[in-house]
């Protein structure tokens, strides 16, 4: 008689990790089939729930237990603080978080604006600068452009966005990829389903950067 497979609650951010995210989970041998338009937030497929959440969100479900697993940018981890198990780095999602100004810019730093104020704040501490820190949504750069701020921290992929705007990535803060996230009493809970699944991203992710 085999056992009934235990069931798995997954926290995937939509946006440029989602995709990826469910191809790497489904080649791991997830039962992974997402219809193709939906407005649903969670699906139930065989034993595993899927859950689509915002970044910021999938640390806290994982922390909170509400997921068992999730995959999360490693800067958004960082940000959010949350305390939870980290094995892997998946790899994809590749960038940097970067202290960036004007071109030539030269006025005093008294303001600085990022989506990510925690690491902000920590990076300015560290480098003995006494700047306001400004939390903005999005399209961060702009506040360089327009003034509300005298230098951002932002992320930086192949850096069109700074040439196309006339900005300068003067210092990195941190590098960054999708991480695989578990929940720390998850994995004892459900070793026997978890630890497989670990070393089988683990090979899969090796394969694919390796
Ligand atoms: N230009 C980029 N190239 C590669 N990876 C990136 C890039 N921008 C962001 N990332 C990584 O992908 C993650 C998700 O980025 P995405 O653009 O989907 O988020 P977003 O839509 O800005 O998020 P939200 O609006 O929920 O805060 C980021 O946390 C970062 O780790
Ligand atoms: O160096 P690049 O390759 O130009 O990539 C960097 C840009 O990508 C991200 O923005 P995204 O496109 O996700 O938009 P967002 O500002 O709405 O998050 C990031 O915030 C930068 O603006």
């Amino acid at each position: 008689m085999s056992a009934e497979p235990t069931p798995l609650t997954l926290a995937l951010p939509k946006g440029r990790i989602f995709e990826e995210g469910v191809a790497l989970l489904s080649r791991a041998g997830l039962p992974l089939e997402l219809p193709e338009k939906s407005r649903a937030l969670q699906w139930h497929m065989g034993h595993v729930t899927l859950l689509e959440l915002r970044n910021q969100d999938v640390p806290v479900y994982v922390d909170l237990g509400i997921a068992d697993m999730g995959i999360v940018g490693k800067d958004v981890l960082a940000e959010s603080g949350r305390s939870v198990y980290e094995p892997l780095d998946l790899g994809f999602s590749r960038c940097r978080l970067s202290f960036i100004r004007e071109v030539g810019a030269t006025s005093p730093i008294a303001r600085v604006a990022s989506k990510y104020p925690n690491l902000t704040r920590a990076y300015l501490l560290e480098r003995g600068m006494l700047a306001e820190v400004v939390k903005l949504s999005g399209n961060i750069e702009l506040a360089a452009l327009t003034g509300l701020a005298d230098a951002v921290v932002d992320l930086v992929q192949t850096g069109s966005t700074l040439k196309a705007n006339n900005l300068e990535e003067l210092e990195v803060l941190m590098y960054s990829s999708a991480r695989l996230v578990v929940n720390r009493t998850a994995l004892k809970l459900k070793r026997e389903t978890l630890r497989p699944l670990i070393e089988r991203l683990r090979e899969l992710t090796a394969q694919e950067t390796g």
